[in-house]
């Protein structure tokens, strides 16, 4: 596909997780079945190899057929895609960049350099190699809370100034922090903000362009509806979200501050509970999965919380 601009990065996006079985070896007829149900609901666009596609764990090959499968499936269907080429290695990313330039993403997703945090110097002499190698496609630099280093909005723009190429961010929004807000709009220029999928409404009223969504784990179809709601009704766009927030907060987030699961385990448990694809219960070694068991009570509390994800 032509390569993405900032402002034709927008909406909704749809995250592809892994199809597991249940040792966490990657089951591609299951992926390839998960693609026709996320273009299906025709999300503003899908993604790979965020978190919850569990990119830190593949091989080289199974990066590439994960990225081929996407790439064919979504250019037949007319959707607009990113490849994530994360990696905590900086010479992994790289090289799985040059894996897949001719796949011809609209934009690729890259995270920093992980093991020991890089100055905002060092960031830069990165993303610009990595511009460089990409050569027509884009940047959307994944910097979530847990990355060893955290940029504030004033940096963007810092290397924005030197890498053109740099135009998206996926970040935390300091849970809809107004302030935070204020900064995002002055240093958005030529790049398009993405904040957590269940803070969508507000952080899109507050100047946000859209989420890579942890709700389109939940139900794709649902979450695209939602997104058509902030376009057209942001007042009830406004209710579903706190209704949203709700859901996270009784039934999902337990399982991260009392349980100690990952949020990607959460991300999977969520599809499991929403049942609209295969994807299996578990996330790659070392990591602990919620139990599949629990979904169908976690279904029943949360059908009468946010029915439209049920129906
Ligand atoms: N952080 C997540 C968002 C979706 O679940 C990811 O990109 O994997």
């Amino acid at each position: 596909m032509k390569p993405l601009s900032s402002d034709e990065i927008y909406g909704n996006w749809a995250t592809l997780l892994l199809a597991t079985d249940k040792n966490g070896e990657i089951d591609f007829s299951r992926m390839n079945d998960e693609i026709d149900v996320l273009i299906d609901s025709q999300p503003n666009g899908i993604y790979s190899n965020g978190t919850a596609g569990e990119f830190y764990s593949q091989t080289d090959d199974e990066f590439l057929r994960i990225s081929e499968l996407l790439a064919v499936k979504c250019e037949k269907g007319g959707i607009p895609f990113q490849i994530g080429i994360s990696h905590m290695s900086p010479q992994i990313s790289l090289h799985r960049l040059k894996m897949i330039t001719h796949l011809k993403p609209g934009a690729v997703q890259v995270i920093l350099p992980d093991w020991f945090p890089p100055t905002l110097e060092e960031c830069a002499i990165f993303l610009k190699k990595i511009a460089a190698e990409a050569g027509e496609i884009n940047l959307v630099l994944y910097n979530p809370p847990h990355a060893k280093k955290q940029l504030q909005p004033e940096e963007w723009q810092v290397l924005k100034k030197g890498i053109p190429a740099l135009v998206g961010v996926k970040v935390f929004d300091r849970n809809s922090d107004v302030e935070w807000y204020k900064r995002v709009k002055d240093n958005r220029d030529g790049i398009s903000v993405f904040i957590p999928g269940h803070n969508l409404a507000t952080g899109i009223s507050l100047g946000a362009q859209g989420a890579y969504s942890n709700v389109s784990c939940l139900n794709p179809r649902a979450a695209q509806k939602w997104y058509q709601l902030v376009r057209t009704d942001m007042s009830q766009a406004l209710e579903l979200e706190q209704r949203i927030k709700h859901f996270m907060k009784t039934l999902i987030e337990p399982f991260i501050t009392q349980h100690h699961f990952s949020n990607h385990a959460c991300d999977r448990f969520m599809a499991l509970v929403g049942g609209w694809a295969d994807v299996g219960a578990s996330l790659r070694w070392p990591y602990k999965s919620i139990p599949e068991d629990l979904a169908g009570d976690v279904r029943k509390k949360a059908v009468n919380i946010i029915p439209e994800f049920f129906e």
